[in-house]
């Protein structure tokens, strides 16, 4: 195997950073004191933003609240064990009217899970766990792993792991969800169809935490995606009970607290809050494959793993916990309470510190450092309130994802595959900008692979 170029992150913060906030250290003890709005810090810096606001607060343990200024609004940066509790007690926070409407309409979806609270919350995330079960997952990483063995035989000239995971998981997701043409059977080429609305669906990730082009083409790509969805649903609609059961149907047919059918357009957006994030895992597949470039070992470690191997779990939790994802989640304060010496008022805006929850030394020894073997020696870790890729607390009753089991089989799925298969790696960047939301290396990897 040729050897890339060494692989540069440009990180800041948390061990990751190198320069302290220019303006000197900021009050923490009152939100109303800080006086500058961080939110163009956050859209600059990326993952790293929460280790530069400690940073510059003077604040470096993640346990520890930050106040600042975000979006216009006063907020509280709070992470580590004690944060995750206290940002998943529905008695203090509530997600209604957390995430700017911008965001949420464009990366979820109007009226969307995410932002929905109790009674109506609790009811509508049913949806999503009568689907997402382990039998679902299991059938997932099959089609993922077929997906990805027909890619591999016949694998481009200057083809990248990051097309071929958005189309893999596209197709797999799309093919389980028993979405087909819309409603218009005569339409040729399905595949085609599915490659285009899985590019779709990257898209809106893709474009999620950027401003200017990335946004513009995210929220077309939304325009798009809503439009496709909602027709699903109707389609769905006019022959419920006359076909087999598929996951679209049980989302067309789902009834919400009141007991009526889901507006079409909210149903099309459910569909879309599975299908969008499942081909969002392609991140997590760029990064699994980067790290078998940059971990030669790992490859004859994992080749010939089936899909109960301990091993390629705890790979796939490693992924996970380093990818920069999301640098922060967002809830709002229901009530006045106080965090250690910053007094959170009514309405102020909670923020999660995923990246620094994720690498916090006090809970990872080595946090930087990609050490599968931490899952093996603590099987507990991929539950514990430490592990947040993916939001924590409670899978069923909390806003945690529910798309956990999806995002460990498809990269999994991705693992394996690329652990059998003989590749190797022509030259070319593969830095991560870790400013970027989300990032990966720009170039998708690109691989040689040998038939
Ligand atoms: C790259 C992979 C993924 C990442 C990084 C990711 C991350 C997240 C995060 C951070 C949250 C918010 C948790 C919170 O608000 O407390 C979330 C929620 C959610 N995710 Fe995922 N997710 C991924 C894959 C998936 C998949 C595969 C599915 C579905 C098959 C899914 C469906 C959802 C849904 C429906 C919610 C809203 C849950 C709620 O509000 O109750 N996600 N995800």
């Amino acid at each position: 195997m040729s050897h890339p170029d060494p692989i540069r992150q440009r990180r800041a913060g948390n061990g990751w950073m190198k320069s302290r906030h220019p303006g000197g250290p900021m009050p923490r003890s009152s939100p109303a004191r800080v006086a500058h709005d961080q939110t163009v810090r956050l859209l600059r810096n990326g993952c790293p933003f929460t280790a530069t606001v400690r940073a510059g607060s003077g604040v470096i343990a993640v346990d520890q609240p930050v106040a600042l200024r975000l979006v216009g609004r006063r907020a509280v940066l709070i992470g580590g064990p004690a944060g995750v509790r206290t940002f998943y007690d529905e008695t203090l926070i509530r997600r209604r009217g957390a995430t700017p409407a911008f965001l949420q309409n464009t990366l979820f979806g109007r009226n969307a899970v995410h932002g929905l609270d109790d009674e109506t919350h609790r009811s509508r995330k049913r949806l999503f766990l009568d689907l997402i079960t382990d039998d679902a997952a299991a059938d997932m990483h099959r089609r993922a792993l077929q997906g990805w063995r027909a890619e591999l035989a016949a694998w481009p000239d200057r083809g990248t792991v990051w097309d071929a995971a958005v189309r893999i998981f596209g197709t797999a997701v799309q093919g389980w969800a028993g979405v087909g043409p819309g409603g218009m059977s005569e339409i040729p080429d399905l595949q085609a169809t599915r490659d285009r609305r899985s590019r779709d669906l990257a898209t809106i990730v893709d474009g999620f935490g950027s401003v200017g082009v990335g946004a513009l083409r995210a929220r077309a790509a939304r325009r798009r995606a809503d439009r496709w969805a909602t027709a699903a649903v109707l389609a769905a609609r006019s022959h419920l009970g006359a076909q087999p059961p598929t996951p679209l149907t049980h989302i067309a047919g789902f009834r919400d607290t009141d007991g009526h059918l889901l507006p079409e357009r909210t149903a099309g957006v459910e569909l879309l809050n599975i299908l969008r994030p499942t081909v969002a895992v392609a991140w997590f597949a760029v990064f699994g494959a980067l790290a078998l470039i940059r971990h030669p070992d790992l490859r004859d470690r994992l080749s010939g793993s089936d899909e109960s191997s301990d091993m390629l779990r705890a790979v796939a939790n490693e992924i996970r916990r380093t990818t920069p994802f999301v640098p922060l989640l967002a809830g709002k304060a229901r009530k006045g309470f106080r965090l250690g010496d910053v007094q959170v008022r009514t309405g102020t805006r909670v923020l999660l510190d995923v990246p620094g929850t994720n690498m916090d030394p006090g809970r990872w020894s080595s946090p930087e450092s990609f050490r599968p073997e931490r899952f093996l020696q603590d099987p507990g870790a991929a539950t514990s309130d430490h592990f947040v890729p993916q939001g924590g607390g409670d899978r069923y009753t909390g806003h945690r994802c529910p798309g956990e089991p999806f995002a460990v089989e498809l990269v999994t799925a991705t693992l394996r595959a690329l652990s059998e298969s003989s590749w190797t790696v022509p030259h070319q960047d593969l830095t991560v900008d870790a400013r970027r939301i989300p990032t990966r290396p720009a170039g998708g990897i690109r691989l040689l692979v040998q038939s």
